[in-house]
């Protein structure tokens, strides 16, 4: 109606239109007198290139990058975004220029979920981001704090195999993220304040409450808000975000509220440190009073939670359907498995270096299903270069991993899965090979890397070991549809149902003893 009341308007009109013109003469202008990144022209006032994207950002950001370049730039809204492609680009950005570029930008969502930018992962560098990373990779993700927690995933992973076996007998297919996820979830739970949440035989209310929460905050987290790019249409909400979001908090205060209390009450009593009070003395040492320090703990534990299982279960799901899609790679994995272990014990964690077949096929797996493609954007606060082109302060930076890992200038056949690929080469996943960064690279690496590849590891080497796997009756592989939903992290569009079968003797599927 207002639309149209405009259009009627013979002036309006010509004032649009003057207004246009001019905006994209001075774009014009500023684009010849400094070297900018190639990108889309003309960029339309208000929305920029928005509607270039659709609902894989990555692939279609993968897509403009043939025609404008391995970095290039869009206006998404009011926004300056520059996309990296390349593993040289990608070079200068974690590496030549990391200092420069590791802010984060504020968005919505982000700022919400992490109340106000108290997580790693939202908080801007400096000191508060620095002591944090220094706990987490002092007191959760070391070598020393990872042995220690060995037996925590062994068992998780033990009940995980026995819960399949117990299920497999009937012969139908099960949902492998969902049941994944409950065991990576659990061994968190356990590390961050010694309580198992999620699977069989556990209060149901407080699973059922838990694992709402986590699905809710995974969907969000994964929604392209408009109104961080066209400020002026944050007013309205159109997408709905803000009640959602709303929801969300109150639920998170009210779990975590829970946890911190009963933490708090059981302190005199005799048990081990865990990650709780390992914050606590964080927001002593910072003199936070309670409201805040208590707000730090949410942020903080429940961005561990979300980081550490969606990410690694989601490499999971992948490994499984490209194994299946492909028999023979997987009979590869588990002959290597049957040489290096055998049949008569179950893969323990210090057996994984020998497996160098299964560590070829996570790295396959991780280069064409980068659980996080886009990771999370980075920002400048100054004006920069980035490969001899000028970058306006405040740019927010994708590096594309989907575009990166298919390279045409690093990977032969680019689209096939083929882990053969990774045998003979020392290309390892831990950010010095700009090639396969699925963690990322530089100051901002990923904190987890080593957890989370443990945890996709050995749940792999346990599955492929205990089981054949089969897809359900009448699916083919060829026909396997390998679409991918965007999101925090892009898992498959169809979650993946498959059929185990025991291969190993009964007394290796023993539930554990939970210490
Ligand atoms: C397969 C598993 C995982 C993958 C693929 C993964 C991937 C990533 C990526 C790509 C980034 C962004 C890097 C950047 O922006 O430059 C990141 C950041 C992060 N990850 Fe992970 N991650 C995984 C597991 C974990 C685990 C197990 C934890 C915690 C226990 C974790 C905690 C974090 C945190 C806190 C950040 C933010 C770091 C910062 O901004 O300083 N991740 N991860």
């Amino acid at each position: 109606m207002v639309f149209d009341v405009l259009l009627l308007s013979p002036l309006i009109n010509k004032l649009v239109v003057a207004l246009v013109v001019f905006h994209i003469f001075v774009q014009w202008f500023c684009f010849t007198q400094l070297k900018r990144p190639p990108g889309p022209f003309p960029v339309w006032p208000l929305v920029g290139n928005l509607f270039l994207l659709g609902k894989i950002p990555h692939q279609d950001l993968h897509k403009l990058s043939k025609t404008y370049g391995d970095i290039m730039e869009l206006k998404l809204g009011s926004v300056h975004v520059v996309i990296i492609s390349s593993p040289q680009m990608a070079k200068h950005v974690l590496q030549t220029h990391d200092h420069l570029l590791a802010h984060r930008p504020k968005a919505i969502i982000s700022q919400s979920i992490s109340y106000g930018g108290l997580t790693m992962a939202f908080s801007s560098q400096g000191d508060y981001w620095r002591r944090l990373r220094m706990i987490h990779a002092s007191e959760l993700l070391n070598a020393k704090s990872l042995r220690a927690s060995k037996n925590v995933r062994d068992e998780e992973i033990s009940s995980l195999v026995h819960d399949y076996f117990q299920d497999c007998k009937e012969g139908k297919p099960m949902d492998i993220y969902t049941r994944s996820r409950n065991a990576s979830f659990n061994v968190m739970t356990r590390l961050l304040f010694g309580k198992r949440y999620l699977g069989s035989g556990l209060s149901i209310k407080e699973c059922e409450e838990f694992s709402d929460i986590i699905n809710e905050e995974t969907s969000i987290l994964g929604v392209f808000n408009i109104s961080d790019f066209v400020p002026l249409l944050k007013p309205f909400d159109l997408q709905g975000i803000i009640p959602r979001l709303n929801k969300i908090r109150l639920k998170v205060d009210q779990f975590f509220d829970k946890i911190i209390q009963n933490h708090s009450r059981e302190e005199s009593s005799n048990r081990s440190k865990d990650f709780l009070d390992v914050m606590f003395s964080f927001n002593e040492s910072y003199g936070f009073g309670k409201r805040h320090g208590d707000n730090v703990i949410k942020a903080v534990i429940n961005e561990i939670l979300e980081a550490s299982t969606d990410t690694s279960i989601t490499a999971i799901e992948w490994v499984l359907a490209e194994l299946l899609k492909h028999p023979k790679f997987m009979k590869k994995a588990q002959d290597e498995l049957d040489d290096v272990i055998g049949q008569d014990r179950v893969v323990d964690e210090s057996d994984i270096p020998q497996l160098k077949y299964l560590q070829a096929i996570v790295k396959e797996t991780f280069r064409l299903h980068p659980p996080a493609p886009l990771m999370v954007p980075h920002q400048n606060m100054e004006a920069c270069e980035i490969g001899g082109y000028h970058i306006l302060p405040k740019t927010q930076i994708f590096v594309n991993l989907w575009a990166i890992h298919r390279h045409s200038s690093t990977y032969e056949n680019p689209l096939e899965f083929n882990p053969d690929r990774f045998l003979q080469t020392n290309v390892d996943l831990k950010g010095k090979h700009f090639e396969l960064l699925p963690f990322g690279s530089g100051r901002r690496i990923c904190p987890g890397m080593s957890l989370g590849l443990l945890i996709v590891q050995m749940q792999l080497a346990r599955l492929l070991h205990s089981f054949t796997w089969k897809l359900p009756k009448g699916e083919n592989p060829q026909d396997m549809d390998m679409g991918e939903v965007f999101g925090m992290t892009t898992r498959k569009a169809i979650p993946l149902r498959a059929i185990a079968i025991a291969r190993l003797p009964q007394h290796l599927y023993l539930a554990p003893q939970f210490t």
